[in-house]
């Protein structure tokens, strides 16, 4: 036995199907406000579901303004799709999109001229289903010929949604072939297979928003992250590493420069008599000086250092393959370059700077001291110099 859906039931199940397609499209546009064009697919979604339950009105309404109504919806579908599709690529060029709706208002008129003038309705059908089958090839032609990455999946669902309503459309167009001329010729019959390829395809691109919507969600969360990242792992003032970014890496540096049997340094730097900077001059000169000195640090260290700010007005670097000699040269020509930075009433500033060799198995928290004591020394000595750690001093040896 073969089944057959009747058509009042295939128009309901097609009609409320689209309604809740658009309504949850909807939901998602509205939430996330998804994206530029994601609009337009609503409004095709809604389309599809007015056309097909309109058809439902038959006993009420005019049969002619029916079809009018339904045949303009279904024809507009296309190029709405296309629409959206082309604003969220940022491809809506006036041209193409005047030309889609061109052509969709072509068929409706030829369609409509072939009624006013009488003709038959396999003529009338012929013409609307050619002319659906040039609209979605030139959809079609359009989204072969989308290259982004991030489209990719999207994108094949949509085309074969437009292959699966263009494969029902071409039987509907043999079909009439073979009805040509006959009485027995009309819509019910075509109205079970168009209705139920039509909610197939639906179902095709509502996967493709929704994967769409996915991909840019997940893009939000990814930049999101990205940036809240960067602003835990660089000082906002100085640019260089903020202390907690030091703190994980400096240990990871040390275990690397280790495990390839490579010198590491570190220097701790501290701006000599900084408060006196604010207090003359005010906090945004301060905060500018520490952007000065930020660059002045990066103008003097390598690819592979790592220098970073541990807060307020000191700083540390630590070399990578460096020995305790050409830390000393770094250290001190850091320390010209900071004399070389202008205060505000042309004097000049001044760094003291502690410096130490790390040599395994010496922790950072190590390290740490004994440049940490390097630093005072300088400070006790007077400032604006270099002191390296008694530590180094026995490693010299
Ligand atoms: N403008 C500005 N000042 C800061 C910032 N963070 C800390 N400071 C100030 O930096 C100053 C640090 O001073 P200290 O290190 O205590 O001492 P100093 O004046 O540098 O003197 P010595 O270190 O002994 O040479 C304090 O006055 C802090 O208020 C900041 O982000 N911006």
């Amino acid at each position: 036995m073969r089944w057959v859906p009747d058509v009042g039931t295939a128009l309901l199940f097609g009609g409320l199907s689209h309604a809740m397609m658009a309504a949850l499209l909807a939901v998602f546009w509205w939430r996330s406000r998804s994206d530029k064009g994601f609009g337009w697919w609503v409004a095709n979604e809604l389309q599809l579901a007015l056309a097909t339950l309109l058809l439902l009105l038959v006993a009420w309404l005019p049969a002619g303004l029916i079809m009018c109504v339904s045949n303009a919806l279904l024809l507009a579908s296309a190029p709405a799709m296309e629409t959206g599709l082309r604003i969220a690529l940022g491809r809506a060029h006036r041209s193409a999109l005047v030309c889609r709706w061109l052509v969709a208002a072509l068929v409706f008129g030829l369609w409509l001229a072939s009624w006013l003038m009488g003709a038959g309705y396999t003529s009338r059908a012929l013409i609307f289903s050619l002319g659906l089958l040039v609209q979605l090839g030139l959809f079609a032609s359009f989204l072969l010929g989308v290259r982004a990455a991030a489209w990719r999946l999207p994108v094949r669902l949509l085309l074969a949604s437009v292959l699966i309503v263009a494969l029902a459309d071409g039987v509907r167009i043999i079909q009439l072939l073979n009805e040509w001329g006959s009485a027995k010729a009309n819509l019910a019959s075509a109205l079970p297979l168009l209705t139920l390829s039509g909610l197939f395809a639906a179902f095709l691109r509502l996967c493709a928003m929704l994967v769409l919507v996915h991909g840019r969600v997940e893009q939000g969360l990814r930049q999101a992250q990205a940036e809240l990242e960067r602003r835990a792992n660089v000082d906002a003032q100085s640019g260089l590493a903020s202390r907690a970014h030091f703190d994980i890496a400096a240990p990871q540096l040390l275990a690397n420069a280790a495990r390839q049997g490579l010198p590491l340094s570190l220097l701790l730097c501290d701006l000599d008599h900084f408060k006196q900077v604010n207090d003359r001059f005010g906090h945004q000169a301060g905060d500018a000086v520490l952007r000065e000195f930020g660059a002045a640090l990066r103008q003097v260290v390598r690819e592979g250092d790592l220098p970073g700010r541990l807060g307020g007005d000191e700083f540390a670097v630590l070399l990578y393959d460096c020995d305790l000699l050409r830390a000393e040269q770094v250290a001190e020509r850091l320390r010209q370059i900071t004399t070389g930075l202008q205060l505000p009433d042309a004097s000049r500033l001044s760094l003291s700077i502690g410096l130490c060799l790390i040599t395994p198995p010496m922790s950072f928290a190590q390290a740490y001291r004994c440049a940490d004591q390097a630093l005072y020394a300088a400070k006790a000595a007077g400032r604006n110099c270099v002191q390296r750690s008694m530590a180094a001093e026995v490693s010299l040896s």
